[in-house]
């Protein structure tokens, strides 16, 4: 084929393509197959986007006459999707590392919210923080979750809760997609908590009444886009008939529910989701099991984040009754100041110890199906001809190895490619 690419990654060990066949998410049938070709290649387009996929010497025959821009020699390597993180809140200001010894000492972590800690913290000091400056330390955590692996991040606002502060924090999430090339995916979460001076009926009220349609006005003008709805289901913080107010005026508006539910108690949330038609719920260590059959039935996705179940201790999400009873089980890193991880191999290797996911599971969980819950499966999530040229290339020749080593990502991960553009190389390391 005479003509010209931007990258041809050549001669993988494993090509871990997840899926073969355009599925947009897997059930726990299709995991233990997930889809590697040994011995194999990948070309990407000048436009970013995959060309060709097999075995290296086919390709090889199928490109004789074509150019690239850059090769890569994977012998030796594994190549895999680039990760999907569904779940984080990554913009905000102040240190909560305080919190964690207090939480050491015992505190749980509606005893440190109730006292003004948590979220409330956060909110104040976001509330008084430049756009500037929280666009710093934001594209310093995309920078680190890029160097973990991750392509595509779920970017929650919800630290603002009063509407200029929100709309500050979608801003800086707007401007991380137009200058980095980490891809993202923006939610508005103005009820993350009951702001301070309103009850939660006020807060609906005014979520409802000015900040969604504000959100509107400014998709339709051009300035910011968001691509879903969020609220924090919880006793305490927002109730099921809030919960439903909020999603669905904000699914009106045109975005996808993808919310909080079922995390410190049982709320009901998993079945007003599936009501709802919600894209994902996220936590649900306190779903029901009718919950759980509601979820499957509407085909919502169930969002695991299991940093959050370690930290605070919580009892985990029944990640293997989910996978059985047919849910689309996908996983996030809860990236936020409570759960500091910026990491998906290492929630993929805590899902795997903590919640019983076989390591497939856990790589499903983190790419076509994260993917499927921010509504990105037809893009994103899979190494398939048409989707975007996303990667992570090991130095490893199993790529197992990316979950098995605890907390090792940094000396494995040897480049990460987004739309055939190599946006990290580690030179650190060294072929042996
Ligand atoms: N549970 C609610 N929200 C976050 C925590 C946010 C925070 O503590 O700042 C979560 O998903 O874990
Ligand atoms: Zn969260």
């Amino acid at each position: 084929m005479a003509s010209e690419y931007k990258l041809l990654l050549e001669g993988a060990q494993q090509l871990v393509l997840i899926c073969s066949k355009g599925e947009h998410y897997l059930l726990q049938a299709a995991m233990p197959n997930l889809a590697v070709l040994a011995n194999a290649s990948v070309v990407i387009g000048k436009d970013g986007y995959i060309k060709a996929v097999g075995h290296a010497d086919s390709i090889r025959r199928q490109f004789s006459e074509a150019s690239f821009e850059k090769i890569i020699d994977c012998s030796g390597k594994c190549i895999l999707p680039g990760l999907v993180d569904a779940h984080t809140h990554p913009v905000w200001a102040g240190d909560r590392v305080n919190e964690f010894a207090m939480k050491l000492a015992g505190a749980t972590y509606m005893d440190i919210h109730q006292a003004g800690g948590g979220i409330h913290f956060t909110v104040e000091h976001t509330q008084k923080t430049s756009e500037e400056e929280l666009f710093g330390g934001f594209k310093h955590r995309l920078l680190r979750m890029l160097r973990a692996g991750t392509t595509l991040v779920e970017c929650k606002s919800g630290y603002g809760l009063n509407l200029d502060t929100e709309i500050k924090m979608l801003r800086v999430i707007e401007r991380a997609k137009q200058e980095l090339d980490i891809g993202i995916s923006s939610t508005y979460c103005g009820a993350h908590s009951v702001p301070k001076g309103k009850n939660a009926t006020e807060a609906t009220d005014d979520i409802v009444n000015n900040h969604l349609p504000k959100l509107k006005e400014l998709d339709l003008n051009g300035e910011i886009h968001v691509d879903n709805i969020d609220v924090f289901c919880e006793k305490g913080v927002f109730d099921l008939s809030s919960n439903k107010r909020i999603l669905q005026a904000g699914k009106d508006i045109g975005l996808q529910i993808n919310f909080h539910g079922d995390e410190l108690h049982p709320m009901k949330s998993a079945e007003l989701g599936a009501e709802l038609g919600a894209q994902a719920i996220s936590h649900l260590e306190e779903v029901s099991d009718e919950g759980i059959t509601a979820m499957a039935s509407a085909k919502c996705a169930a969002v695991l984040l299991p940093t959050t179940a370690y930290i605070l201790r919580l009892k985990q999400p029944q990640a293997r009754k989910m996978l059985k009873e047919g849910v689309i089980v996908a996983l996030g890193s809860d990236f936020n100041p409570n759960a500091y991880c910026c990491s998906m191999p290492m929630v993929m290797h805590l899902a795997c110890v903590n919640m019983k996911m076989s390591m497939k599971e856990a790589l499903a969980a983190a790419t076509i199906n994260a993917a499927y819950a921010l509504g990105r499966s037809h893009t994103h999530g899979s190494i398939e001809n048409g989707k975007q040229g996303d990667f992570i290339i090991l130095n490893s020749s199993r790529w197992e190895h990316l979950i098995y080593q605890f907390g090792g990502h940094q000396e494995l991960i040897e480049y990460v490619v987004v739309k055939g553009k190599v946006i990290y190389k580690n030179e650190s390391i060294l072929d042996y």
